[in-house]
């Protein structure tokens, strides 16, 4: 049996024993529904208050300004029509940029077939917008910018206070998917002048299907579900009561850890870039070279396809993601990648290889020890490989 190494951390963590343990009281013994009055709701409302709490405190935001959602899309859906259809009296513009996850591009699809103008901001090749852009986007109708803390695929992070302090000298509300910062930057809604955050708890080491949308204090912005009187009447339905105290613990983790687990990942992504770079030839880091998720690596091979890249990765028992559409299910190269200004042919030999708490060095020798192979042998079958070895430039040696 090969050894099994998951570096998809991006895309989900598994859960920490202690999450667990924390959630499994809520599941049994402590079923209460927090709306009820007697002990067993009343327990049940402590624990989501204390949750409420611990997420409030990671971000640096006050408990009553934190809503619980089944995850970070609900969060970025209802953000973004909460605000536009709450304020179209105001204007009718909102700002994001073309790297948005789905969650934020496709509301903003939406609601632009409802009478509601959206301009996607350009990323440079690093994947960071430009200021001066945002700033000349913005009119006397914008009600809204979303922008996202750090990318998912390259781990771009964004200028998040400076944005923060665009929108709020031009009086614009200013929205961030932050679903992949958390935990992984030190985020301070005040500080950075945040107005709505994203959160969602599965990529922090929390459970699945639960997160949080940060609204602060004053903002106008309608209700995501109607019905009973829950998250303050503005999203209706029992709460997920153990996947909110999940969530909580795995925030309150988040804050004490977060030093070692930031350094710890940096460390192990700069190892894993080193060894790549260092083994392998036509190869190039997408995203930027500092300003990136401490575990977030993503390369292109050229000359080989992702998905060829990544099935050949699982057979040695290696799980890593890719930007091609043949692995996502659709017919695009992904959209981040096209933005950054690859070529469609170079991005489909992308791989994202994202490395968290339980990944060790000896993962990454193992990694370092069978990548080169399966490079080698897949270059091997590729006719535009041929063609380099017989004198034609590549794309990243004219870079
Ligand atoms: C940047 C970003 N936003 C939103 C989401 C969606 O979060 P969830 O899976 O909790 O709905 C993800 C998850 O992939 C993400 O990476
Ligand atoms: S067909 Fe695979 S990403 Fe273009």
């Amino acid at each position: 049996m090969n050894r099994r190494v998951y570096l998809d951390y991006s895309a989900t963590t598994p859960m920490k024993k202690e999450v667990l343990e924390e959630m499994q009281p809520y599941f049994i013994d402590k079923f209460g529904n927090p709306s009820s009055i007697y002990s067993f709701g009343r327990e049940a409302k402590k624990a989501v208050d204390i949750a409420r709490d611990q997420v409030a405190k990671l971000i640096g935001a006050k408990t009553d300004e934190v809503y619980f959602t089944a995850g970070g899309s609900e969060a970025d859906n209802w953000a973004i029509k909460g605000i536009a259809y709450a304020n179209k009296d105001k204007g009718n513009h909102i700002i994001t940029t073309k790297i948005e996850h789905h969650a934020v591009l496709h509301v903003c699809e939406h609601l632009e077939k409802n009478g509601f103008n959206v301009t996607y901001l350009d990323v440079d090749e690093h994947g960071l917008i430009n200021l001066e852009d945002l700033k000349n986007a913005i009119t006397d109708q914008t009600i809204l910018i979303s922008i996202m803390f750090a990318n998912n695929e390259i781990g771009t992070i964004q200028p998040i206070k400076e944005i923060g302090q665009i929108a709020k000298e031009k009086g614009v509300t200013f929205h961030t998917d932050a679903v992949q910062a958390l935990g992984n930057v030190a985020i301070d809604v005040n500080a950075l002048n945040i107005d709505l955050m994203s959160l969602s708890s599965h990529k922090i080491y929390g459970p699945k299907g639960i997160g949080a949308l940060y609204i602060r204090k004053g903002i106008k912005i309608h209700s995501f579900v109607h019905g009973g009187a829950q998250e303050r009447r503005r999203r209706a339905g029992t709460e997920n009561v153990p996947g909110i105290v999940g969530f909580g613990k795995a925030c309150e983790l988040a804050m004490e850890n977060m030093d070692t687990h930031i350094k710890h990942l940096k460390m192990l992504r700069e190892k894993l870039i080193k060894g790549i770079m260092e083994n392998i030839g036509y190869v190039r880091l997408n995203g930027h070279p500092e300003k990136r998720l401490p575990g977030n690596v993503n390369m292109v091979f050229e000359f080989i396809e992702g998905e060829s890249l990544l099935l050949s990765l699982d057979m040695v028992g290696i799980a890593g993601s890719s930007g091609s559409a043949c692995t996502s299910g659709s017919l695009d190269p992904s959209h981040v990648l096209m933005a950054i200004g690859l070529p469609h042919e170079i991005a489909h030999g992308s791989l994202r290889l994202t490395v968290g708490d339980f990944t060790t060095e000896e993962d990454i020798d193992y990694v370092l020890e069978q990548l080169p192979k399966i490079v080698d042998r897949l270059r091997q079958m590729s006719p535009l490989y041929e063609k380099v070895k017989g004198g034609q430039k590549s794309c990243t040696q004219k870079k």
